[in-house]
């Protein structure tokens, strides 16, 4: 029989996924999602990605069961399996989503259309989020952006299956050149699977977002900022429209509906919601900026920064970062609480960034590949785009440079964060918790912990360290050239957004628990 087949990338979900409607529309499909030995080398993943697509996998099969199929895992490069399958039985045309995605899955992409052209098979590909393939100019995106999220959702005609699962239930078929989700073998050489990290599937998903629209929301504004409030006040749902268990139209609908039915004494969670939707906003404003321009995954997205920081990598300062022992206690337990979650908020994802690129003065794109390995949202257009942006390489931002004890101070007053993640942290009193390192030798005596031992000493003093890299930013920022070439930048990737513009670089962004002036 002939039939369309359905390729599930980061996509994971049966609701408004255009691919799939496409693809009923023209008669049977076949569904495959493919396991990529090379993907799974790549810098930026880890096993915790590896298992959330399972967990996401799962779910989606048993949505695709309830309308008489399955989704099939194939394991290989993925013009090795549409060869292997087209060899078996061809199909007529291959549907997917658009993917804005690292290296590898975009060079992929393109042997992928050169397969399907050397086979005369129309590949169909369909944008996910608010993101323009082929965009000609910034000045549309806006526009773009809403006619993707107002327009209705994608319904799915009567689906028919090339084939009848052999069971209600998934068993993988040993004459079958595919497995099923739960028989899917993480490659042996990935690590790192945080205990507390969110688990994956729409199920989760469609609580995680309900639970925020009814309620959470109300904490949004004023509770995103510190890392004690932000796990329950932020939404979590970047990881659900990372790997597609929702669609980010339907969240930005699902939250217009919201809005409409609120009574008006709901108001914080009113303001919360219209702050939330901006963020939605961002999301594919950043991922505008790698699909535009893939570089920017491995090069400065000015180039005038070229050789700033990347001949001068220290490695002792990147494993104390990397091991949670800079001495800072407000980087320190977000390091751990990362590594122990998967997720931390805006802020502190900014605070490490800058800590890493500022006083510890080290190049984005190392650094950036372990963060990748540690959210568990990994989103690459946002990732290396915020990457670059708190690191101060796209020449088109205002410096802004985070301190970790100021921001301790500002978001953990009581320091019940750095007690919760740092143990040895727990008995140091309240006038040391945001620099331990000023305890007298009688105090360390009396308390039995010793800096440089239970406690790191801080590895550089960071008032002359900030001081430094920010001076040596600035003087390549005012190099002639350097200023010449701001303009290219901003005419490709600035958001011609209303109020994104900071109005002077000495605007200081006090609270902004909002966020919603973040930078273009
Ligand atoms: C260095 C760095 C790296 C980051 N890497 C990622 C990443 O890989 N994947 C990712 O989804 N987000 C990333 N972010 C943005 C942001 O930190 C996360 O989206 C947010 O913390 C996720 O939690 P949430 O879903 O509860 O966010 P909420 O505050 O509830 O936001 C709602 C949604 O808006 C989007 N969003 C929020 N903040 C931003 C932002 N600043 N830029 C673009 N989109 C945003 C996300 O899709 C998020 O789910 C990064 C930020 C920094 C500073």
């Amino acid at each position: 029989m002939s039939y369309q087949l359905v390729w599930f990338k980061r996509d994971l979900r049966s609701e408004d996924h255009a691919a799939l409607v496409e693809a009923t529309k023209l008669g049977p499909i076949r569904c495959i999602y493919v396991l990529e030995p090379t993907l799974w080398l790549q810098p930026d993943v880890a096993l915790q990605h590896f298992e959330f697509i399972r967990e996401s996998l799962q779910d989606l099969d048993g949505q695709l069961r309830l309308l008489g199929g399955e989704i099939e895992i194939h394991e290989g490069e993925v013009t090795e399996v549409l060869s292997k399958i087209w060899q078996e039985t061809p199909f007529q045309g291959l549907y997917s989503h658009q993917e804005t995605g690292n290296r590898f899955t975009y060079a992929r992409d393109q042997d992928v259309g050169k397969w399907c052209q050397s086979h005369g098979i129309h590949w169909g590909e369909y944008a996910q989020f608010g993101v323009v393939r082929g965009l000609k100019n910034r000045n549309e995106w806006q526009a773009c952006w809403q006619r993707h999220m107002e327009a209705p959702m994608c319904e799915l005609p009567l689906v028919q299956f090339w084939k009848t699962p052999l069971s209600n239930k998934p068993v993988t078929n040993p004459s079958a050149h595919f497995v099923t989700p739960a028989a899917m073998q993480a490659p042996a050489h990935l690590r790192h699977n945080p205990p507390l990290r969110q688990r994956g599937g729409r199920s989760v998903a469609l609580k995680t977002l309900n639970s925020f629209l009814k309620q959470r929301s109300m904490w949004y504004r004023g509770g995103i900022s510190s890392p004690l409030s932000a796990p329950d006040a932020c939404s979590r749902l970047s990881v659900f429209i990372s790997y597609g268990c929702l669609s980010i139209r339907e969240v930005v609908q699902a939250t217009n509906e919201e809005l409409l039915q609120m009574p008006p004494e709901a108001s914080r969670r009113k303001s919360g919601l219209v702050a939330f939707i901006s963020r939605l906003y961002w999301h594919c404003h950043f991922i505008q900026k790698l699909e535009s321009e893939p570089e920017i995954e491995w090069e400065n997205m000015h180039r005038g920064y070229d050789g700033l920081r990347e001949h001068e990598f220290n490695v002792d300062h990147f494993n104390a970062l990397k091991d949670g022992r800079t001495g800072w206690p407000m980087v320190d337990a977000c390091v751990v609480m990362l590594r122990e979650t998967g997720w931390l908020n805006f802020r502190m994802r900014a605070m490490l960034v800058s800590v890493a690129a500022y006083p510890l003065w080290l190049h984005w794109k190392p650094v950036g590949d372990w963060l990748a390995t540690q959210f568990l949202d990994y989103e690459p257009g946002i990732h290396w785009s915020q990457m670059q942006m708190q690191s101060g390489t796209t020449g088109i931002n205002v410096t802004r440079v985070y301190n970790p004890i100021k921001q301790a101070q500002d978001h953990d007053q009581k320091g019940f964060f750095v007690r919760k993640w740092l143990p040895h942290m727990r008995q140091i009193p309240n006038t040391w918790i945001f620099e331990p390192w000023n305890m007298t030798q009688d105090v360390q005596n009396h308390l039995g912990i010793y800096i440089g031992k239970e406690i790191p000493q801080p590895i550089v003093d960071i008032a002359t360290a900030t001081k430094t890299s920010k001076d040596r930013l600035h003087s390549r920022r005012n190099l002639s050239e350097v200023r010449a070439g701001k303009k290219s930048v901003i005419n490709k990737h600035a958001s011609r957004k209303k109020g994104a513009e900071r109005k002077n670089s000495k605007v200081k962004s006090k609270d902004t628990s909002s966020q919603l002036t973040l930078e273009f």
